[in-house]
């Protein structure tokens, strides 16, 4: 009830509209009732009604067709004006929602991002908005809809005649009993079935995904027999759904014929003992019908009201996750020179294990600074925690001796470029994806950086240059092209610090050679802070940090670090030995 309120505050801003869709639906269910009382007077005074002029008769049965047909048409207008205004309350309704959790998951911390599987997060904001909107769109309205037109119908069955309505009264409670019943069991199978459609989709999703490792290893069978599993669950459910249709759907209707039956039989005594006319007998049956069609619209309501409180309860959890507050909104925006210093940092991602102990770092412009380590030591974490993308536990960072949280966070990023190990690119041209969607800067600027990275003659060389078009996720463009267009892009947006995260890993040692020159005349009045797997990227920087299990365990330049015979220099025997 209570997330049903909370729902229903979306709908606040449209109060108007709504009561506009309400009074359209009462006028819908009024002139609904009007049909079979219109044939019904038009039977009893005129078709059946001897003691009239046969003109009269006449001109009366004309009459009542034009009603007939007047009735008709103002039940189309109301039906389109009804379904015009809920659809586009759905539409509006849904449209804020998906907006408001969108802005919302802007806004989330990456701690969020580990946690949740992007698939989670996009079925959220994609799918759980679209059962909300069904229930905007069908749920609101019909139901005003389906009761106003269950008590029209049985009020004119009390009308027409009191005494076939009591006696065949017994026949509602089983209707209702086995629409409930139906409802109860599909919806139990519907469930099943839709389960399978997301094993199925997530199994699809997930293993053609995974394409290229399928086809390596030969998995192909294996695959063919894992999906003919999920397959096979999906088509059982979906049996057991037609069982249940199989059963309910022909109990339904045969209880209804049954109704109608017995409705005749006792009308038709009526009419022979001249106690009730043929028009009455028609009116009531096809109240009757029209009875059963708000019954069967109300059960299969509470199976959206079910879905839309499941799917509202998962948007406001998704809409209450704290959002992240780093830095000071009024905080410093500038970095001027550009010192970036760890001192006595600690950090953790989860409670069980510290990442990175008691670290201390100095990197500043003017200076090629290097930190190396094996897989897993921290050093991408490091980095991280410079853009401040997580919160550290202990100590303190600081750029040109300003804590990083009295920076505002969204300037301070802006002047900090990193080109990650895994560039992810989007949808569109290179071109698009260097200058990253902003028209304002020119092709000649892009140009430009890619020539100052020493790489513009290499996107030269592709069929379609900077046109050439990226799709999802930067596939078709090889993990080395992307890095280098990672790097031009840093390099146009002009920023203070420059982090390098194994930034040239996937490049040849010929374009690697002309990228580390590059970097080095970077460094000479920027901060470069380079992450590297490979030694031999390394061997020129001003200082090297070595970085072992979290913790900061060497320092000094690269001879002075194999002099020591340490861990360094234990890392490059590994390599060169090779
Ligand atoms: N988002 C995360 N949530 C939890 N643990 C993480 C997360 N990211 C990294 N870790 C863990 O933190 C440790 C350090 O990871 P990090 O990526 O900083 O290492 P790295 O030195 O950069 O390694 P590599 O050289 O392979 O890039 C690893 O043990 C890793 O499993």
């Amino acid at each position: 009830m209570k997330l049903l309120k909370r729902l229903l505050k979306y709908a606040k801003p449209y109060t108007l509209l709504f009561v506009l869709a309400i009074l359209v639906v009462i006028s819908l269910t009024f002139v609904t009732l009007l049909p079979p009382q219109i044939v019904r007077n038009t039977v009893n005074n005129y078709i059946t009604n001897d003691s009239l002029p046969l003109n009269e008769r006449f001109s009366g049965i004309f009459k009542m067709s034009l009603y007939f047909l007047l009735t008709t048409s103002m039940i189309f207008v109301f039906e389109y004006i009804s379904i015009y205004i809920t659809t586009y309350l759905g539409g509006k309704i849904v449209y804020d929602i998906r907006k408001e959790l969108f802005d919302h998951v802007l806004k989330l911390p990456m701690s969020f991002f580990d946690k949740h599987p992007s698939g989670q997060i996009t079925t959220r904001i994609a799918n759980d908005t679209q059962n909300i909107m069904e229930f905007f769109t069908s749920v609101i309205t019909s139901i005003f809809n389906d009761v106003f037109l269950l008590t029209g119908v049985i009020i004119m069955m009390l009308r027409v005649s009191p005494r076939l309505f009591a006696n065949i009264s017994f026949v509602f409670p089983v209707l209702i009993v086995s629409m409930i019943l139906f409802r109860y069991f599909d919806l139990k199978a519907y469930r099943a079935v839709r389960t399978n459609i997301s094993k199925v989709n997530a199994y699809l999703a997930e293993h053609i995904a995974g394409m290229p490792v399928v086809k390596l290893f030969n998995a192909e069978d294996f695959e063919r027999k894992n999906f003919d599993k999920v397959n096979k669950e999906l088509y059982k459910s979906r049996i057991q759904q037609m069982y249940v249709f199989a059963i309910f759907r022909p109990t339904v209707s045969t209880l209804y014929r049954l109704a109608i039956a017995a409705i005749i039989w006792m009308g038709a005594k009526y009419i022979v003992s001249k106690t009730l006319n043929f028009g009455d007998l028609y009116a009531f049956v096809a109240y009757l019908e029209l009875f059963m069609r708000p019954l069967e619209d109300l059960s299969e309501k509470y199976d959206i009201i079910q879905n839309t409180v499941a799917s509202a309860e998962k948007i406001f959890t998704l809409m209450d996750e704290t959002e992240e507050h780093f830095g000071d909104e009024n905080g410093k925006v500038e970095i001027e020179k550009g010192v970036v210093e760890f001192k006595n940092v600690w950090f953790r991602y989860n409670e069980d294990r510290w990442i990175l102990k008691n670290i201390n770092l100095r990197f500043e412009p003017g200076q090629l600074i290097a930190v190396v380590g094996e897989t897993g030591a921290g050093k991408t974490s490091l980095m991280n925690l410079v853009n401040g993308m997580y919160r550290i536990e202990k100590g303190k960072i600081l750029i040109d001796g300003t804590e990083l949280e009295k920076y505002n966070i969204h300037e301070l990023r802006k002047q900090i470029s990193t080109v990650p190990q895994d560039v992810v690119l989007f949808s569109g041209t290179l071109l698009d994806n260097v200058r990253l969607f902003h028209e304002e800067i020119s092709e000649e600027q892009v140009i430009d950086a890619l020539k100052k990275v020493y790489v513009w003659d290499l996107i030269e060389r592709l069929p379609n240059g900077l046109y050439t078009e990226v799709i999802e996720r930067g596939k078709g463009i090889s993990a080395g092209e992307r890095q280098l267009i990672a790097l031009a892009r840093s390099v146009l947006f002009d920023a203070k610090i420059f982090i390098l995260d194994e930034a040239t890993s996937n490049i040849d040692v010929q374009t690697e050679e002309r990228i580390q020159k590059a970097v080095r005349k970077l460094s000479e009045d920027k901060t470069v802070i380079m992450i590297a797997h490979r030694l031999a990227t390394v061997v020129n920087a001003d200082k090297i940090y070595v970085v072992h299990k979290g913790e900061v365990v060497e320092e000094g330049s690269h001879k002075e670090l194999l002099s020591k015979k340490g861990i360094y220099y234990k890392l490059y025997e590994v390599q060169f030995s090779k």
